[in-house]
């Protein structure tokens, strides 16, 4: 099924499922149309520069504040696990797909991997994988700790959200607001993929600079879903991410009930192939920052608290150049996926859906395989295709679970074994 779609990122949208369920000159009238309840959602502090300054009303059913106490959800063990307790040790470590990822709905298939900070900071992401083999039915998720960036690797997924539904296959993005509500249905088979997330400032759309006005994400190509409800009596489970735990209440009705809603905070779909790759063509390989698709500023300028970056097809044409990622120790730390095809830096043993993390400072760059043939290739303009990886790189240093460090490649290290010494005159 395809559903109605609002088109730019951080739009003003306005948007109704119910012809004249959405005031008009007003955000909170005396009696909203149809006894709906107007209810307001912020993802900002309320006097956040008008820039930066996000929010959205909703006209729903009933309002949200109609439901019991929140008990402890316990199903999950490995979703919202915390860090290993062990001192970490400034390896550095990749992942095959595990193939042990326990499955079940998009809540019960999630795994934690890797921890930078606490959502009680309001700074910091994490990063999880996730295996969906059944749909979530009429349960919702929620989560308290921060914006999910959904990246799905196998499977589409139909993302039911307070705001609009959305369909979101491989190859294209999800981000869902701190604090909505969505559940995710599968249209086939199992569904995989990562989720990052952000527990810092909203993710935006980089700044441009000397770029100019246009180029990277496009602000037009992001699509937010028009309003959508459903009318429909419960039982329907709630479970809410709050301080790293995850917690589960009951309702009598489904909390997908907003018939209409408007304002600047809403979920939003991107398909990363409509990404407008900049590069070199003269020299050198530029820093990966030219791949930024969304960053969260930290509370330091120019320091990305969360950057995501993705490495799409593109055209190599750089004159006397290395062309794949160099060697380099990177004061942020960076976490990789692979959603499909190869990576450049990698010839073997970074799989689609696997991961890998290279922490602060640790060194890295192209393994031996992939030095070799850049160091030979005649250097004629050449296309990368069939291939997206994608980064989410942080200021804060990254911390496996214990389940993730239990899973690492044991190897990773000989990637970079066996480089001949220069010879010198
Ligand atoms: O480490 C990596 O593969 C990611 C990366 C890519 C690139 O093109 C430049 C620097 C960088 O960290
Ligand atoms: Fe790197």
């Amino acid at each position: 099924m395809t559903h109605s779609y609002l088109t730019g990122f951080g739009s003003h949208f306005e948007t109704e499922a119910v012809a004249g369920a959405l005031p008009k000159g007003r955000n909170s009238p005396q009696r909203p149309a149809f006894g709906l309840y107007a209810e307001q959602l912020s993802g900002s502090a309320f006097t956040a520069p008008r820039h930066e300054n996000r929010r959205s009303w909703l006209y729903r059913v009933r309002p949200t504040a109609d439901h019991r106490p929140f008990r402890p959800y316990e199903d999950v063990p490995l979703f919202g696990a915390p860090p290993s307790a062990a001192p970490l040790a400034p390896n550095r470590l990749r992942w095959d797909p595990p193939s042990d990822l326990p499955g079940g709905d998009f809540i019960d298939g999630l795994a934690t991997i890797l921890h930078a900070r606490e959502p009680q900071e309001l700074e910091g992401c994490a990063l999880h994988l996730y295996r969906a083999t059944r749909s979530m039915g009429s349960r919702v998720f929620v989560d308290a700790d921060g914006e999910i960036l959904i990246i799905p690797q196998q499977g589409a997924l139909l993302i039911e959200t307070e705001l609009g539904r959305m369909d979101v296959a491989p190859g294209s993005i999800a981000l869902i607001p701190r604090g909505l509500k969505f559940r995710v249905q599968l249209n086939e088979g199992e569904a995989r993929g990562y989720l990052a997330e952000n527990y810092g400032a909203p993710f935006r759309l980089p700044d441009l600079g000397p770029i100019g006005s246009n180029g990277l994400a496009n602000p037009r190509d992001f699509e937010s879903p028009g309003a959508w409800y459903e009318d429909v009596q419960g039982p329907i489970e709630v479970v809410q991410k709050f301080l790293g735990k995850l917690w589960v209440t009951e309702l009598d009705h489904s909390p997908l009930d907003v018939v209409a809603w408007h304002g600047n905070l809403a979920p939003c779909r991107y398909d990363l192939s409509r990404f407008n790759v900049m590069g070199t063509v003269s020299f050198d390989h530029p820093d990966p920052s030219i791949f930024t698709v969304l960053t969260s500023p930290s509370n330091v300028h120019g320091r990305a608290n969360a950057d995501f970056v993705i490495f799409p097809p593109r055209w190599m044409v750089a004159e006397d150049t290395f062309r794949p990622p160099w060697f380099h120790r990177n004061v942020m730390s960076e976490a990789m996926g692979l959603i499909h095809g190869a990576y450049d830096a990698k010839a073997d043993g970074f799989a689609p859906g696997g991961l890998s993390l290279h922490n602060m400072m640790s060194g890295h760059g192209p393994d031996v395989d992939s030095w070799r043939k850049a160091s030979e290739a005649e250097l004629k303009p050449h296309r990368i295709e069939g291939t997206m990886a994608f980064m989410v790189e942080t200021c804060w240093p990254y911390r496996p679970t214990d389940w993730a460090l239990e899973r690492a490649q044991p190897d990773y290290d000989n990637s970079w074994s066996g480089f001949p010494p220069a010879t010198l005159p």
